[in-house]
């Protein structure tokens, strides 16, 4: 027996016939819009698709089963045609070239014209100076720029760096912030140089992953250079986008250019001072600050944005009680242990939700025991909706489609085979995830997951301490915070104030293996709670904090939600706080 519009909830108003839009029965009664009409519905021919969650079907054979909506699809650009006709030979494309040191044979062997382009942001056409993205021959992106300095790229086209084709073979690679100051380069006589396509990041930018999309693509071209030479602007943006470069091509091989007093990039000290100075601020390069090598003169921007705006605290938790004792700071580690099943890997779950929400960071997580991978995900997705995954009011379709997708973007899992399971082995691969997606943090839950086939001629401590300033290394290399949970070694209980046997709350020193944990570490945190109580709340014990920056030792209560795996900050329910000049149990 066919079936009709009510078997599968849809309702078509009494009498309509042919493209009907009416609300869609799987995401509508869900959404805070509930009376859009986003179910297209072709009456005539049985068909439907909803716009919002994408559900669609058909009459005669169903709803249609999703056979796997988060699989990976390789993305698909458009090319833009791009036939350039021939330039006059004066005017002013010459002229504004010109205005900025670039001689017509340099504009005419880049292929940029001017021409009429749409600009979305003025909502009209306009001139505007063109300027062709080649790879391997072929134009892949057009970056268009008016007079007034609106820039557009071509709606759907992949976004790579300006001038690969110039740099084949190079064994060093210039690496500039926009199109023009690749052209001044060529001007002082270096090919290989290419511009990012999207510019800086803004300084007040949290989440700033979309501007080095460009690197996925570029990984091949990126990898063959010996030597790559940072030369941005000269000012704050500029700084951070040569900071993440460097973070994520690799600091080792980074150089950077100090351009001269008064100039703010390759163009400016090309119109200002000529190609010879152009040439020599290249030339004389310094090797970006490595880990262990540092003059004053390294960080004295960073000294002086010390002086200007103060103490940089690290990330907050999210929980303002807890934010009072602990701040997140890239390039240091934590030590989180706790009992078993006191909830050190909710917690750490659910501070990583809170910081990839509030300031875009993404991680890498190595968390076997969270497997298999599903369950994991689970969880972090209970807490992005703030719903369980199970029950009567679980999430609907369309927020576990948005929470899976979200997780997606935010977080990587590590697994490696079990015969690599070492610390080696995992932070090899975090350091693809640097590069890659540009985490800002690493997860290892829990240390004894990882293989700890400590060579023969190293005691247990010696081995700790060595594998601890492995990670730490790669914290302050990377600009990264690494999060290891480690469990204590075997508590026993003892008579609380009430008289009860309780477990202690155990201290870094508590942790198995030595003394190192709690020397070594940036800062200490225990979760702790009593389990089998009925009670919900969790007490985060802040042990130690390294900078005073980032806090101070103090413990808080937090309310644990047993469904979404969320934690509240019950207001006023500080336990007690400890800092200045007061006695510090830790
Ligand atoms: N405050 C709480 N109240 C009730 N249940 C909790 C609380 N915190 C965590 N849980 C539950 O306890 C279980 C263990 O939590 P979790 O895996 O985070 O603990 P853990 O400390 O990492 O454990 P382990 O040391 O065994 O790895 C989970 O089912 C979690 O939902």
């Amino acid at each position: 027996m066919s079936k009709d519009w009510t078997d599968f909830g849809i309702t078509i108003p009494q009498g309509k016939t042919g493209e009907v839009a009416t609300t869609c029965p799987q995401c509508s009664p869900h959404r805070k819009k509930q009376n859009v009409k986003c179910l297209s519905v072709n009456v005539d021919k049985g068909v439907w698709h909803c716009n919002h969650c994408d559900w669609r079907g058909t009459l005669k054979s169903g709803a249609e089963e999703r056979s796997n909506p988060y699989a990976w699809t390789p993305k698909t650009y458009r090319k833009p045609e791009y036939r350039p006709e021939p330039q006059p030979e004066s005017g002013s494309l010459v002229d504004w070239f010109a205005a900025r040191g670039i001689p017509l044979e340099v504009v005419k062997r880049n292929r940029i014209t001017i021409g009429k382009v749409y600009m979305p942001q003025l909502e009209e056409e306009v001139n505007a100076i063109r300027f062709p993205y080649y790879r391997a021959g072929e134009v892949v992106n057009i970056k268009s720029r008016d007079h007034r300095k609106n820039f557009r790229m071509e709606t759907g086209a992949e976004r790579i760096l300006y001038g690969l084709d110039d740099c084949a073979g190079a064994d060093v690679l210039i690496i500039v912030e926009g199109e023009i100051d690749k052209l001044s380069l060529e001007v002082a006589g270096f090919l290989n140089s290419v511009s990012v396509p999207d510019g800086a990041p803004s300084p007040k930018a949290k989440d700033y992953t979309s501007k080095f999309s460009f690197i996925e693509g570029a990984e091949d071209f990126l990898s063959g250079f010996q030597r790559i030479i940072l030369a941005v602007d000269n000012d704050e943006p500029g700084k951070k986008l040569e900071e993440e470069l460097a973070r994520r091509l690799g600091r080792e091989r980074c150089w950077m250019v100090q351009w001269p007093e008064g100039c703010k990039d390759a163009n400016d000290v090309l119109v200002k001072r000529g190609r010879d100075t152009l040439r020599e601020c290249i030339e004389q390069v310094r090797p970006y600050p490595v880990q262990g090598l540092f003059d004053v003169a390294d960080f004295s921007p960073q000294i002086v944005r010390l002086y200007d705006n103060g103490h940089v605290s690290g990330a907050k938790t999210g929980w303002p009680c807890l934010d009072r004792f602990i701040t997140f700071a890239p390039g240091q580690w934590s030590l989180v242990t706790g009992i078993p099943g006191s909830g050190k890997s909710e917690f750490i779950d659910a501070l990583l939700v809170n910081l990839a929400l509030a300031y875009g960071w993404t991680f890498a997580v190595f968390s076997p025991e969270n497997y298999p991978l599903e369950l994991h995900v689970q969880k972090l997705a209970e807490k992005f909706v703030g719903k369980p995954f199970f029950g009567r009011s679980r999430m609907d379709r369309t927020e576990l489609d948005k929470a899976v997708r979200w997780v997606n973007e935010r977080f990587t899992f590590m697994l490696p085979e079990a015969d690599e399971l070492t610390v080696d082995r995992i932070l090899n691969l975090a350091k693809i995830a640097v590069r890659r997606k540009g985490i800002r943090g690493i997860v290892v839950d829990p240390w004894n997951e990882i293989d700890h086939n400590r060579p023969a001629n190293l005691s247990e401590t010696e081995y700790i301490s060595q594998s601890l300033s492995k990670i730490r290394r790669f914290a302050r290399e990377h600009d990264i915070h690494v999060w290891v949970v480690a469990h204590p070694a075997k508590l026993r209980k003892e008579k609380d104030e009430a008289g009860r046997m309780v477990y202690p709350v155990p201290t870094p020193y508590d942790v198995s293996g030595s003394a190192h944990w709690r020397n070594k570490a940036d800062n200490a945190v225990t979760v702790h709670r009593e389990i089998g109580s009925d009670d919900s709340m969790v007490q985060v014990h802040v042990q130690k904090v390294r900078f005073k920056t980032c806090g101070k030792p103090g413990v808080v209560e937090l309310r644990y939600d047993y469904f979404t795996g969320r934690y509240s900050d019950p207001e006023g329910r500080t336990v007690r706080s400890i800092g200045g000049n007061d006695e510090c149990p830790y």
